[in-house]
């Protein structure tokens, strides 16, 4: 079996974070590991406080995994702080496990700072040149790129703009567009448009979360780059489909293994 690690924030209320990335490793047949980097005291609604994990704590879990296991696949989500960056850079420069994909999270769906603003630059300069994959949403590729993005055209020039910064490939995801749901990839050489109609529904809470970790997991069982984001699409837009009215704000995306099975395994 393959074996993927999450290293990202844990969201209480289950629909992001470590515990979304776990429930989509699940469905997609591979066996889960997580490091922490942050608690957050969050639901759909709302984001009430964040507990960093300390660097030495994020450095000895990352360790713990690596000196016993092998790893196929690693996804990273939630970075808080600098610290938390280089912690976390320090390491898989270490180990170097194949197929990163990192979801530069920035903000809870409901507007909230899951990233210290002053980070960007550690982003940027210790973390982005580590991806396989980087999947930034609309907001943060702006924040990135440091360019407004108003169209697919734009969201291609900062594709271009980010992949300079190191990245192997980048996904823009278009999730925070209008019209029609489109991510953008660019893998230095070609780009890929993923099309999909928008879904009319608030229960998006953990989208990207979803969205990377399929990607990760598509890498780990050996799918190419464009592959793995093409199946990782389809998985995350049933995962909306299927999405729950759980909480009162914006409900979590649905993972179960019977999805999958008479969904993507007919692919
Ligand atoms: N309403 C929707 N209908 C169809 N696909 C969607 C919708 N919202 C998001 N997606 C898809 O979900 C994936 C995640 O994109 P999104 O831009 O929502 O990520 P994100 O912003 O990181 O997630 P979040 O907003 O939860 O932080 C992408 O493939 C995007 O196209
Ligand atoms: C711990 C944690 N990590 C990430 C997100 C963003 O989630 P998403 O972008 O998938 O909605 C979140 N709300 N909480």
């Amino acid at each position: 079996m393959k074996k993927v690690l999450s290293i990202a924030g844990s969201d209480c209320s289950g629909g992001a974070g470590i515990q979304a990335d776990l429930k989509t490793f699940s469905a997609h047949g591979v066996f889960g590991m997580s490091v922490i980097v942050s608690v957050v005291a969050e639901n759909t609604s709302r984001v009430i406080d964040i507990q960093d994990i300390t660097p030495d704590m994020i450095e000895k879990q990352i360790d713990a995994v690596f000196e016993d296991i092998e790893v196929d696949a690693v996804k990273i989500g939630m970075l808080s702080t600098p610290e938390c960056m280089k912690a976390v850079a320090k390491k898989l420069l270490q180990y170097k496990p194949q197929n990163v994909v990192i979801d530069p999270v920035m903000y809870a769906k409901n507007g909230c700072p899951l990233m210290n603003p002053t980070a960007v630059s550690t982003l940027i300069d210790t973390v982005i040149p580590l991806a396989d994959v980087l999947t930034p949403n609309i907001p943060e590729a702006e924040k990135i790129a440091d360019m407004q993005i108003s169209t697919v055209s734009d969201m291609e020039a900062a594709a271009r703009k980010i992949y300079a910064m190191g990245c192997k490939a980048i996904v823009v995801k278009g999730g925070h567009h209008i019209g029609n749901a489109v991510d953008v990839l660019f893998d230095g050489e070609n780009f890929y448009h993923f099309e999909t109609s928008r879904i009319d529904t608030k229960n998006t809470h953990g989208t990207g979360c979803t969205f990377s970790s399929a990607i990760a997991s598509q890498l780990a069982k050996g799918k190419s780059v464009p592959l793995a984001v093409e199946s990782a699409k389809a998985y995350v837009t049933m995962a909306i489909e299927h999405s729950l009215a759980i909480g009162k704000g914006c409900g979590p995306t649905h993972h179960f293994y019977e999805l999958y099975q008479h969904g993507l395994s007919k692919e």
